[in-house]
C-alpha cells in the first residue's frame, strides 16, 4: 500500500470504529492490554512533574494513566483521528484530567511541537499503522529532552510453535469475524493482521531504535511476543 493511501485507510478505518473502539480492545486482546499498559507504566518510572506526548492516543487510556502518575506535569494526546478523539475527551473530562491534558489533533510523522519539550514520549497500538515508522521514532526522539524515554507498546511477532500458528489463526480469521459480529465492522478489522505483516519483529524494532541513536534500548515481550514494550533514552549527546 502506498504510504498516502495507507494514511488515508487507517485514518478512516479509526474514524468508523471508534465508538466500539474500547469494548473490542477489551474483547479482542482478553483485557491484556490494561495489564500490558499496567508493567509499562511500572518501567518507566515515572516521577510526579513528568510532561509526556502520547502520540496515537486514540480513546486516551494510556494519556490518562501517564497523567494519573505524574500527578502535575502537562500531558499531551494527539491522534489524527478526531472521532477517537472524542471518545478520549469525554473520558478524561470523567476523570477530572482535562486540566492537565491537552487533547491534540495531529499527525505522528510531524509532531507540532519544538525539540526537547517532554521527559517522555510514548505510542500505544500506533506505530503499526503509521506510513513510516522511523520518521515517527526520529519525531519521538526529537520533542524529548535529553536523558528523556521514547517508549512503544505494540503487537509483535510470535516465533514459537504452536502457540505461533494457533495465534495466527486467531489473529487472521477470528478475531475479524469478533469484529463483524460486535462492531459489525469486518473489513476494518482485517486491517489489523493485515497491518503486522510488514511490521519489523521485536529484534528488528529494537535495531532501528539504536540505528536512529537511542541508547539504553531495552525490549519487554509479553505472551509469547503477541505484543512488546520498547523503551529507549535519548542521549545528552543527540538533543
Ligand atoms: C490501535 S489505535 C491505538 C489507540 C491507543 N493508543 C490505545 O492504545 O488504545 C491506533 C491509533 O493511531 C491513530 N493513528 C494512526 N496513524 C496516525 C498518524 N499518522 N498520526 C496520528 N494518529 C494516527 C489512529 O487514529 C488510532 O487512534
Amino acid at each position: 500500500m502506498q504510504s498516502k493511501s495507507k494514511e488515508e485507510h487507517v485514518h478512516a478505518v479509526f474514524e468508523s470504529i471508534a465508538p466500539k473502539y474500547d469494548l473490542m480492545n477489551d474483547l479482542i486482546s482478553f483485557g491484556r492490554h490494561k495489564a500490558w499498559r499496567k508493567f509499562t507504566m511500572r518501567k518507566m518510572g515515572m516521577k510526579p512533574g513528568a510532561t509526556a506526548i502520547d502520540l496515537c492516543c486514540g480513546t486516551c487510556d494510556w494519556t490518562i494513566a501517564l497523567a494519573r502518575e505524574s500527578v502535575s506535569g502537562g500531558i499531551v494526546g494527539l491522534d489524527f483521528s478526531q472521532n477517537m478523539l472524542d471518545v478520549g475527551k469525554q473520558k478524561i473530562k470523567r476523570e477530572g484530567l482535562d486540566h492537565q491534558i491537552s487533547v491534540v489533533q495531529g499527525n505522528a510523522m510531524s509532531l507540532p511541537f519544538e525539540d526537547n519539550r517532554f521527559d517522555y514520549a510514548t505510542i500505544g497500538f500506533g506505530l503499526r499503522n503509521v506510513p513510516d515508522l522511523e520518521q515517527v521514532l526520529r519525531e519521538m526522539m526529537r520533542v524529548v529532552k535529553p536523558g528523556g524515554q521514547v517508549v512503544c507498546l505494540e503487537m509483535s511477532k510470535p516465533t514459537w510453535q504452536p502457540f505461533k500458528g494457533i495465534y495466527y489463526f486467531y489473529f487472521e480469521k477470528v478475531m475479524p469475524a469478533i469484529g463483524k459480529l460486535v462492531a459489525k465492522k469486518y473489513e476494518q478489522y482485517k486491517w489489523l493482521p493485515e497491518s503486522l505483516k510488514t511490521f519489523p519483529d521485536s529484534k528488528q524494532l529494537a535495531a532501528k531504535y539504536r540505528e536512529i541513536g537511542l541508547t539504553n534500548v531495552r525490549v519487554f515481550p509479553f505472551v509469547f511476543g503477541v505484543a512488546a514494550l520498547h523503551m529507549g533514552t535519548k542521549g545528552t549527546d543527540n538533543g
